[in-house]
């Protein structure tokens, strides 16, 4: 494996100094063998392949697992259901009401709060039996994800499959898992709270949905992350120039799919996809006239839903921009294997395809459907780079 390190840098610098051809030491890279140094594969070395794999695919489900949260959690809150159920317990929330009595007396704790009171004075029990299992799927759904996460994890332990790097990697996702449990419950409390005018339209805080969101999306990004290391480990690249600023480039398109996703839970918390349903233009301009209506100014860039809906048009066209961009240096970088391309390929493909879905979703005044698919997108979106970025990383010398 030493031997590999060394050849590799051995051909990459020979690359950036000129001294033969791409193509030759493009083919010489290629027959190295894939990465499978202590560096890159952070389960324990004295495991065997299928051992590794057995942990490989674990991290690969439950990354999966958070893919369902996130879309149960987004039909959720799309279908108005996020505040159904008032209280939380992790053992007791578990089991439904089963007689009508048992329903009544939820249903009855509902009523205390600003949603029923404002919004569904009128509502029927049978409705709110829908809303309510909405609520307790993605609440069910999570902590599924938690027996399938810490279970294996502790056995996994006590096996001695994981080395020290990884008790520490898997043992920190554990706790962004409980954390987003946690924020979960903390965000639906802001939308119980008894601080709503009859004006209002009870829901959460926009900044506890963006932070219980973007916690999610770090979360996933952890897990695909390490199940990619293990599953499919990275093939040799050449350490040229060219590599290092495409590795950059590539980690900055992340980055800004990651901040653009986060100015989206904005949109959503407000329900800022209902204001200015006009494309390219809002309402006939450019720069909407209430653009910094709210004081202070920076206050607009979180609370003002128009505010917020024109930064998250702009953010999406620069993502977009950049996704292009990246995909055009990946292609116009020599040295890099098929696998590389096709990554950069599906991250253009998807860059386009989510534009598209936001733009469709503004025109149609936020249908569940289209939001739902809005939403999964911009996790797709984010695999295709983090996949980019996997493929690009730094071979530990
Ligand atoms: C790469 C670009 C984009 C990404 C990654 C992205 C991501 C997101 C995310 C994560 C949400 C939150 C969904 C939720 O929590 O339910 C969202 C909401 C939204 N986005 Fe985008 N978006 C992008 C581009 C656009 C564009 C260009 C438009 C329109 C011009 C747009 C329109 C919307 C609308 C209307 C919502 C609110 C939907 C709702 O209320 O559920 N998006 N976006």
């Amino acid at each position: 494996m030493m031997y590999g390190s060394w050849c590799i840098r051995r051909i990459a610098s020979s690359l950036r100094r000129g001294g033969q051809s791409t193509n030759v030491a493009f083919k010489q890279l290629k027959s190295l063998p894939i990465q499978h140094s202590r560096h890159s594969v952070t389960v324990a070395t004295n495991i065997n392949t299928g051992t590794r794999k057995v942990v490989g695919w674990w991290l690969a489900g439950c990354c999966g697992m958070t893919v369902g949260a996130v879309v149960i959690g987004g039909v959720t809150r799309l279908t108005e259901s996020g505040l159904s159920m008032v209280d939380w317990h992790l053992i007791k929330g578990m089991k439904p009401p089963h007689t009508e009595e048992e329903w009544m007396e939820e249903f009855g704790k509902y009523q205390q709060y600003p949603e029923f009171k404002i919004l569904n004075h009128d509502m029927t029990l049978k409705e709110f039996k829908f809303i309510w299992h909405m609520e307790y799927g993605h609440r069910m759904w999570g902590r599924m994800i938690g027996v399938a996460y810490f279970l294996p994890m502790f056995y996994f332990m006590g096996r001695g499959w994981l080395n020290k790097g990884m008790k520490i990697r898997t043992g920190l996702l554990g706790g962004l898992l409980v954390f987003q449990g946690l924020l979960g419950w903390y965000m639906v409390k802001s939308g119980l709270e008894d601080n709503f005018k009859s004006s209002d339209i009870p829901r959460v805080s926009q900044y506890r949905l963006a932070s219980h969101l973007g916690s999610a999306f770090l979360l996933y990004t952890g897990l695909l992350w390490s199940s990619l290391s293990i599953l499919l480990p990275q093939k040799p690249i050449p350490t040229t120039k060219a590599i290092g600023s495409l590795r950059r480039l590539v980690y900055s398109t992340k980055g800004l799919v990651f901040i653009t996703a986060l100015s989206g839970a904005f949109v959503a918390g407000l329900d800022a996809g209902l204001t200015y349903n006009t494309y390219p233009k809002m309402a006939d301009r450019w720069l909407p006239s209430d653009l910094l209506g709210f004081k202070p100014k920076w206050l607009n860039f979180f609370e003002n839903p128009t505010t917020v809906q024109f930064d998250h048009r702009l953010l999406g066209h620069a993502t977009l921009a950049l996704v292009t961009y990246t995909w055009y240096k990946v292609r116009k970088t020599p040295g890099l294997h098929p696998r590389i391309l096709l990554a950069s390929n599906l991250m253009l493909g998807m860059g386009w395809l989510q534009v598209i879905l936001g733009i469709s979703t503004l025109l149609t005044f936020v249908p569940t459907h289209l939001a739902a698919t809005h939403q999964s997108g911009s996790l797709t979106l984010l695999s295709f780079t983090v996949w980019l970025a996997h493929e690009l990383k730094r071979i530990p010398k």
